[in-house]
């Protein structure tokens, strides 16, 4: 028996014509427009890890979202899998603001900045966007290059 799983989070908030993605300003994907998200804390639900995150991260109360979709990331060389629950933010209450963590900016969906985001956000937002439920397993080697990416639609909504 391996390493047991870290458990973490990731949330996209999304209306209509637009995402929320943050800036990360330091720490692990530094550099790159990410979800909001992190670590679950003992004695919270993966939910109410989410929910917490993203008030940390931005300020904003999320008061409607759903877990849509969970991808397994390994990393060459280390053998801990990230699990990530990757939710959708659908209302939300409350002011954006920048913290230590994030700078907050609103995207238009035709104008998702995949250059300056992970690289596996481009294999998974097009089916987050339309919807659909999904899970997958995702491996990198360092923080740029995916070695393997298997990805399953589960539903579409
Ligand atoms: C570890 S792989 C990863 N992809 C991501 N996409 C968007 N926001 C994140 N925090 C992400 N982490």
């Amino acid at each position: 028996m391996g390493v047991p799983n870290k458990v973490l989070t990731l949330v996209l908030i999304r209306e209509e014509y637009r995402i929320l993605l943050g800036m990360k300003k330091r720490g692990f994907g530094v550099n790159r427009w990410n979800g909001f998200g992190g670590k679950v804390e003992a004695g919270e639900t993966i939910a109410q890890g989410a929910k917490r995150e993203v008030e940390e991260e931005c300020g904003l109360t999320l008061t409607e979202f759903e877990e849509v979709g969970r991808i397994d990331f390994e990393f060459v060389g280390e053998p801990q899998i990230l699990e990530v629950h990757i939710f959708r933010g659908d209302k939300y209450e409350g002011e954006l603001q920048e913290t230590e963590e994030m700078r907050p900016e609103w995207f238009a969906l035709d104008a998702i900045p995949f250059h300056s985001m992970w690289p596996d956000d481009a294999y998974w937002f097009p089916i987050f966007l339309r919807g659909s439920k999904f899970k997958g397993y995702i491996k990198f080697e360092g923080h740029d290059k995916i070695l393997d990416c298997s990805l399953e639609e589960l539903e579409t909504t």
